[in-house]
């Protein structure tokens, strides 16, 4: 009966652009870390709440949380491709508790998964994301509408619920954020094309899915050479969201709005949902202490970047 978290930002530009030594050193140095806390805690299951970047969940039915029976990586990016080893009918179990309590989580029988979810247990297993029992849980983090933060905290808590009498080693992981504004085209301003994209751009040919990592490529050199259209980081922003991990107050999410978060960290800081989801579920489970933290606002990866570890007290 025991849980722990990693909670970390993803990005696929980690081998697709080149920051000073110093900067990929430390980046490696949290890597590592992560690996040994992970490794030492030795889980017997990971639940695992990824973002998705219009490769798994499109417009024409998009979720605000899905739980994955099982699930395929994309391969985007270069990221895993195969299938994640997803214990069925523990994923079946686990959709039915969350929704006796009230919150209404979809399921998919068929659940594609992007960098933004397989990232972490990448780094983790060498690049090995089916190296565990894993239960994908995709959080919306890009596609208005967004629930309120409360909604995802209450979504994460009834999960660590179901978790919290179980005998079984279960590590929550967090993937995504913090601040950042990547160039995924956001509905509202997107060109007819970008919407037919967004709505049904499932499965694109190689052509189009090379266009499209090349221009993020292209974003992060200009971005980090300060020519770039896009939001600059936010690191006051960034070291306040990582104070409420470190509060133990999951409460203190709630006050994060849409609209504030669009305005002052970037359209894809709500990738932190994942970490709202997965620093409740631990709470769920029992008052929690963070054991480290890791931070650099890093402009070549477009992110905020973090890493954080946490255990239960005592734990
Ligand atoms: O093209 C995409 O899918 C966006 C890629 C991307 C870039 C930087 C940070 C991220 O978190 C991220 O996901
Ligand atoms: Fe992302």
């Amino acid at each position: 009966m025991t849980q722990a978290l990693l909670c970390m930002s993803h990005s696929p530009l980690l081998d697709h652009a080149d920051p000073p030594d110093e900067v990929k050193a430390a980046v490696e140095a949290s890597f590592e870390h992560a690996r040994t806390f992970v490794h030492d805690f030795a889980p017997d299951l990971v639940v695992n709440f990824g973002p998705d970047h219009f490769n798994g969940f499109f417009y024409d039915l998009m979720p605000p949380f899905c739980l994955g029976y099982r699930a395929h990586g994309t391969g985007d990016y270069d990221s895993y491709a195969g299938d994640l080893d997803v214990p069925a009918s523990r994923a079946e179990d686990l959709a039915q508790f969350v929704i006796d309590r009230g919150i209404d989580l979809a399921i998919s029988r068929r659940m594609e998964v992007d960098h933004g979810a397989v990232q972490p247990m990448e780094i983790l297993y060498d690049g090995d994301a089916a190296a565990k029992p894993v239960l994908p849980v995709f959080v919306n983090s890009v596609a208005r509408p967004f629930v309120p933060m409360s909604r995802v905290r209450a979504f994460g808590r009834a999960v660590g619920e179901y978790f919290r009498a179980v005998d079984e080693r279960v590590l929550f992981i967090g993937s995504g954020g913090l601040s950042h504004d990547p160039p995924v085209p956001q509905f509202a301003t997107a060109t007819d094309a970008q919407r037919e994209f967004l709505t049904a751009g499932r499965h694109p040919t190689a052509e189009a899915r090379a266009a499209r990592q090349a221009g993020t490529i292209e974003t992060a050199r200009k971005f980090a050479a300060g020519e770039a259209d896009i939001m600059d980081l936010n690191p006051d922003w960034d070291r306040e969201f990582l104070a409420v991990c470190r509060s133990g107050r999951v409460e203190g999410f709630d006050r994060y709005t849409a609209d504030e978060m669009d305005a002052v960290a970037g359209h894809s800081s709500h990738e932190v949902r994942t970490w709202v989801a997965a620093y409740s579920a631990l709470r769920a489970c029992g008052a929690y202490e963070v054991t480290y933290e890791f931070y650099r606002p890093i402009r070549e990866y477009i992110a905020g970047f973090a890493v954080t570890t946490a255990i239960l007290n005592g734990g």
